[in-house]
Formats: C-alpha cells, structure tokens, sequence
C-alpha cells in the first residue's frame, strides 16, 4: 500500500485540493490519499472560519470524486486542546499501517513554512513527502530550505499543477453570493447551501 496524508484547514475542500491529490496519486502510484482537517493548525492557532465537524463533512462530499481519497478524523481536535502536529499524525499512520509506504502531500506554500513546523528533522524521516506546485510559490523557491543530501532524496517535487484557487479567496466569493460553481464540488456546494456556511 502506497498511501498518502494530506492535511489543510480545508475552510472549504476546493477544486486546488482536488487537482493536488489527483496529480500526486497519479505520479506516485498512491492506493489512498487520506485527506485529514485540521483539527487546530499549530501555525494557526486563532483557529478556522468553520468548525472542525463541518470542515470533516465537507471533505467526506469531497472524497467521493475519487475512489483513492478517504476523509479522516486522524488530525480531529485533541481532548486536551492540544495543537494537531503532523509529526503525531504521521507516527499514528505508521503505527495503524506498518506495512504501508508513507508519504505526506503538501502544496509548495506549506512546504517554504517547514522550518517553523514541529520537529523537521523527524518529519522527513516519517514520510517522503510530495509537495505540489502552487501559483505564486515556484518550485525553485524550494531550494531556499537547505535540506541536506538525504532530506533531499526523501521530498518529491511536483511541478505540473496549476490551481489558482484558494480557500480564502473562496470564502470571500461566497459571502458576496457566487456560489463558485467550477471550483467547489457540487455536493460540498449543496453542504454549504444547505447549512448556511461562509454567509
Ligand atoms: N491551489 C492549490 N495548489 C497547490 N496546493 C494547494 C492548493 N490549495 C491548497 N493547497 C495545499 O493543500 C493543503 C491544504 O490547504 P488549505 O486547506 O490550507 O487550503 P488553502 O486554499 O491554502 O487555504 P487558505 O486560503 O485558507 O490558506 C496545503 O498543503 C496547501 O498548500
Ligand atoms: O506539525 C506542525 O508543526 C505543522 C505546522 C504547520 C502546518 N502543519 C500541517 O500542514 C497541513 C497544511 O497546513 P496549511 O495550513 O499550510 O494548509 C495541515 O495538516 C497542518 O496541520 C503542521
């Protein structure tokens, strides 16, 4: 099993998420992508426009256009308020699926913020990671983290996506009433709708 873990707020799941893990289960021959909110982002503390179990059924609607991607509840809010670091979650995945091969997928964005995550080092030696390209964020840019030798040989760079979309963009189209028809899935759309989110 080659399987991958891709955090975000998904404040909502968009099309750039989508277009993300397609390409990276197409490159990298991934059997699942699970697609984890976050329950409270360390580098994100004041929290999320939404709360945590609609961001969850959003992205459940959102994991039905793909047979390879699965929501998960592993980065689901800590009983002790604790932050969701990803070096936690990536352990708990290794230790659920000790016979998978573990990689974590991030946009290039995430990735340039590296040094201010929990634990580095440890994180690259959990998992490959994936990290896709962005607009705004080269792939060159990448080079500026300094990884060494081995860190290098373990991040994979995927340069043919070219979503602009982001969730914060969205949310602000969704307050002024475009309900952003190509670039939300239809059912997380009807979810939206129906439960009076982003108004
Ligand atoms: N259009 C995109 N292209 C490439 N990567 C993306 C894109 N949108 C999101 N990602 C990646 O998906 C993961 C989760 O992103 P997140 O849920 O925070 O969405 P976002 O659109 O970046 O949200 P926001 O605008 O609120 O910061 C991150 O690793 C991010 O880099
Ligand atoms: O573990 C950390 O220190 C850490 C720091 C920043 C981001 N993350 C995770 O990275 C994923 C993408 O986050 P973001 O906000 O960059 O879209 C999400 O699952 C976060 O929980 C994790």
């Amino acid at each position: 099993m080659r399987v991958a873990l891709f955090g975000g707020s998904f404040d909502p799941p968009h099309h750039g998420h989508l277009a993300v893990a397609t390409a990276a289960a197409d490159a990298f021959a991934l059997d699942s992508v699970f697609f984890a909110p976050a329950g409270r982002q360390p580098l994100k503390l004041n929290g999320t426009v939404t709360p945590f179990e609609d961001r969850l059924a959003m992205v459940e609607l959102a994991c039905l256009e793909d047979r390879r991607f699965t929501a998960s509840k592993l980065d689901a809010p800590r009983a002790d308020g604790a932050p969701n670091y990803t070096v936690e979650t990536l352990s708990e995945l290794a230790q659920r699926m000790p016979e998978a091969e573990l990689f974590n997928l991030v946009g290039a964005d995430s990735f340039l913020g590296l040094p201010r995550w929990h634990e580095p080092e440890r994180l690259l030696q959990l998992a490959e990671w994936i990290v896709v390209s962005r607009p705004g964020f080269p792939i060159a840019s990448l080079s500026s983290l300094e990884l060494d030798a081995h860190q290098q040989s373990r991040v994979h760079l995927l340069g043919n996506v070219h979503d602009d979309t982001a969730a914060t963009g969205l949310r602000e189209r969704l307050e002024a009433g475009d309900p952003c028809i190509d670039l939300i899935a239809p059912r997380v759309l009807d979810y939206i709708q129906s439960h009076h989110l982003y108004q």
